[in-house]
């Protein structure tokens, strides 16, 4: 393709809005907080997954897999509330297993949403049969159809995923696709659990399906890629090629192990090469790296500099044959426009005189809504650091809007703090928290270091013992003064917590993320939870 076409490809008519009427829609079907959620460091808690149920409908997604009710307590809760919250703008799913007390579950947690999906699975891979669920084809066919069914008695909108579906034999995947939906699913999803399928190959099980299903146009047909070869983009933008209509995928490509297709990836591509794939999505792309931010941002994980779409170097040039020739022709090495993917540089944009109006536009340029409290948090905090700092840059209000993101219940705050340290002396802090009772405590306590010595002096007051397990800091803009972000992670109770803080003091942000992680800890263990959840995966802050 010229340089030419390229730069046409991304010129304004061809974007999503601008497409010829009448081509297909790709549905994207957003599984960030349920296959997302399983991968390990990445669990959230209800607040968080309101706050990235709402960027999802912000992004707009056509269907949120808010999480798999009948597993935990809390699992249900999220899943209900995304429902009663969002469930009249966006299509929110359910998964369950084959089992009627899961789809009743389900059915239950969805209940309150005006467009509800209830997502039934069940494995069908001999590997799977034989080992996992000890079930021969005849009993998977009379459970696949009998959870169909029962989940149909409540919902109109069935999904059902033969799991495994990549490594079954295609004629028993053809006889269950096509019993599925005889038994009343409206959409088939092909899922490529363990990642192994390959483009060519999973082109070919879609067109097979498309071919031997008698009864397939009943039902739209579904990817579900996982990304262990690295693979799961292709894989599912394959799929779309032999005529797959919807897209199961995650921000940032979190997910089980490798990860699912990462949403960010399959949406500009799907944009970028419309010349290529003729379909569309409904996603609102300058959303992109502000939800991936988020997510980033809840689950304490954050993407890798050179990450397609929202990685920091997606749109940096350094090289100096590259500069010069983005310089005469942005589309020299450029096939995306930055803009259109909410990337977030380092222009000036407000200081120490602007206003809330000012503010509120910046804040929505740069992909973020923020309810009335929150945003009076955000503008203090702003104007705080417009009179400690120069210069304050878009990175730098993205990062204060993060650190007010989905924070749990924090049952203590910082009153003041005082550290020692240099050649000679032995690091010493000092801090005053305030409990949840408004009660101030006092304490002190040494370490190696100044942070060392800070977060001793929390674990102290707090109550807590925690492990350090990484810590994190980076500069959010440039320039002596920057914000300076910490990110650690820590063992406390038998589980792992992390906690983000940003401040133009470093020790500072690493206080706050230190506290952050405590306040989690401390929370689950005021509440009891930590015993009965013992065995369950990390949570965050
Ligand atoms: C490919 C995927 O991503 S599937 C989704 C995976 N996600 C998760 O597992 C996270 C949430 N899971 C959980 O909380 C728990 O595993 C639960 C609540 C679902 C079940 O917990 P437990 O009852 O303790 O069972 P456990 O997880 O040890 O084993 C799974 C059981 O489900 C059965 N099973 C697995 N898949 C299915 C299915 N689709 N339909 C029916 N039964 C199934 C297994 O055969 C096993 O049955 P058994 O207990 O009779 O031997
Ligand atoms: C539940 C199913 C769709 C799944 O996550 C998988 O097969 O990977
Ligand atoms: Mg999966």
């Amino acid at each position: 393709m010229s340089a030419e076409s390229t730069a046409e490809s991304n010129s304004a008519e061809d974007n999503v809005a601008g497409e010829p009427a009448g081509s297909d829609v790709v549905r994207i079907f957003d599984t960030t907080l349920r296959d997302g959620e399983q991968s390990p460091g990445c669990s959230m808690n209800t607040a968080e997954k309101l706050e990235v149920a709402k960027a999802l409908v912000d992004l707009g997604v056509d269907v949120i897999e808010a999480g798999f009710p009948i597993a935990s307590p809390g699992d249900f809760e999220a899943v209900q509330k995304i429902a009663q919250k969002f469930g009249d703008q966006t299509t929110i799913c359910g998964l369950a297993r084959c089992r009627p007390e899961d789809i009743d579950r389900a059915a239950e947690a969805v209940r309150d949403a005006e467009l509800k999906r209830i997502h039934v699975f069940l494995a069908t891979s001999a590997i799977h049969r034989e080992f996992k669920l000890k079930m021969d084809k005849d009993e998977i066919v009379r459970r696949a159809v009998e959870g169909v069914q029962r989940a149909k008695e409540s919902c109109e909108d069935i999904e059902f995923s033969p799991e495994d579906a990549a490594r079954t034999e295609l004629d028993f995947l053809c006889e269950v696709v096509e019993k599925a939906i005889d038994a009343g699913a409206t959409t088939v999803n092909i899922p490529d659990t363990v990642g192994y399928a390959t483009p060519a190959q999973y082109r070919q099980v879609i067109e097979t399906l498309r071919q031997r299903v008698p009864n397939i146009e009943r039902a739209i047909i579904s990817t579900h890629c996982h990304n262990d070869l690295g693979l799961a983009v292709a894989n599912s933008l394959a799929a779309v090629e032999a005529g797959a209509r919807q897209i199961e995928c995650t921000v940032n490509g979190i997910g089980e192990r490798a990860g699912n297709a990462a949403l960010e990836e399959i949406v500009m591509a799907i944009r970028t090469r419309f010349d290529h794939y003729g379909v569309r999505t409904n996603i609102d792309t300058p959303k992109l790296c502000s939800i991936s931010r988020l997510v980033c941002t809840v689950t304490g994980q954050s993407v890798q500099r050179n990450k397609a779409i929202v990685g920091r170097n997606a749109f940096a040039h350094e090289a100096g044959i590259h500069q010069h020739g983005i310089l005469q022709e942005r589309s020299t090495y450029e096939i995306m426009r930055a803009e259109d993917v909410g990337y977030v540089g380092t222009n000036l944009v407000l200081g120490k005189h602007s206003g809330r109006h000012a503010f509120r536009d910046r804040v929505a340029a740069l992909g973020h809504s923020l309810d009335p409290g929150a945003f009076e948090q955000v503008f203090a905090d702003f104007i705080t650091l417009a009179d400690k700092k120069k210069e304050v840059y878009d990175s730098d209000i993205v990062a204060l809007i993060e650190d007010r993101i989905g924070v749990v219940e924090e049952r203590w705050q910082v009153v003041s703090f005082h550290t020692s340290a240099g050649s000679g002396s032995i690091p010493t802090a000092t801090i005053e928290l305030k409990d949840a009772d408004g009660e101030i405590h006092c304490d002190a306590a040494t370490g190696d270091g100044p942070i060392d010595a800070v977060f001793n002096t929390l674990e102290r007051i707090i109550g807590i013992e925690a492990r350090l397990d990484s810590f994190e800091v980076r500069s959010v803009s440039r320039g002596k003064d920057a914000l300076g972000e910490v990110n650690v992670r820590l063992a406390a109770l038998g589980r792992d917590y992390h906690g983000k803080g940003v401040s133009t003091d470093i020790i500072e942000a690493g206080m706050k993320a230190y506290l952050k992680a405590l306040n989690a800890a401390d929370a689950e263990k005021a509440s009891g939870r930590q015993i009965a959840e013992a065995a369950q995966p990390a949570r965050g802050v």
